[in-house]
């Protein structure tokens, strides 16, 4: 097939500090405009009401994050962007710590309100799931070019001073509101989940519910240690 044969595109992004700590980090054009459009279509037939993980580590249906989710095989594209996500955080991190790369879709009033990606029961956290969630990396993967919401709010964190960040937050928001990311396809957010072997509360954010358009986001989320291969997406 296909597959043997086909290499990564040479991929450049930019990147930028958007906050030392909480380390934040921005990054216009994370994928490329062929991979954005892959993961549109390969989302697509498989999206199902998203579930959140209750105290107990129980799958569900929840009234909080109303959007549709589904886990990525990892294909040849799939599999570029899960290189350059570790990459990007140093050649040492394993592959075997990813989670199947998430796909989110919202449509008109879908949401997530607030959470943080690092667990606080025990029973997301045990040696079989690599531990807790060291990393996210959020990436719009598409949004309707007049889409209204569906921004990524962060409520603790400080907003920046410097208008040109204007560019990738909202910056018609009061100060006291936090920072919130506007969903500009392709760029993603990056940010570190833990602080010292813990949760850090300041991660907390939400995905904005989408007032008007679509919008296509995906999560990339590295544990701490090695997933047990059956938590592990399969490599085609
Ligand atoms: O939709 C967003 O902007 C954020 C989604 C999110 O935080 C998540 O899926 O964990
Ligand atoms: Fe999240």
């Amino acid at each position: 097939s296909s597959t043997q044969n086909y290499t990564c595109p040479h991929h450049l992004y930019r990147v930028q500090i958007f906050s030392e700590d909480p380390l934040i980090i921005y990054i216009p054009e994370f994928i490329t405009p062929a991979e954005a459009a892959h993961l549109q279509e390969v989302s697509q037939s498989t999206l199902e009401y998203s579930q959140i993980a209750d105290q107990t580590g129980q799958q569900g249906l929840a009234r909080t994050r109303t959007s549709k989710s589904t886990s990525l095989q990892s294909d040849e594209v799939v599999r570029c962007i899960e290189q350059r996500a570790l990459a990007f955080q140093g050649y040492d991190t394993r592959r075997e710590r990813l989670e199947p790369l998430q796909a989110v879709q919202y449509e008109i009033g879908q949401k997530y309100s607030p959470h943080t990606d690092w667990f606080s029961s025990p029973a997301q956290t045990t040696s079989e799931f690599g531990g807790n969630r060291a990393t996210s990396f959020f990436v719009y993967v598409a949004a309707d070019s007049d889409i209204v919401g569906g921004g990524t709010a962060f409520p603790l964190l400080n907003a920046p001073v410097d208008e040109r960040w204007c560019e990738y937050i909202n910056c018609d928001e009061s100060w006291d509101d936090g920072v919130t990311f506007r969903p500009i396809p392709r760029n993603a957010v990056f940010w570190k989940n833990m602080k010292s072997g813990r949760g850090d509360r300041r991660t907390l954010h939400a995905g904005l519910p989408v007032q008007r358009g679509n919008k296509l986001g995906m999560n990339i989320w590295t544990r701490e240690s090695d997933l047990d291969i059956k938590y592990r997406s399969d490599v085609i």
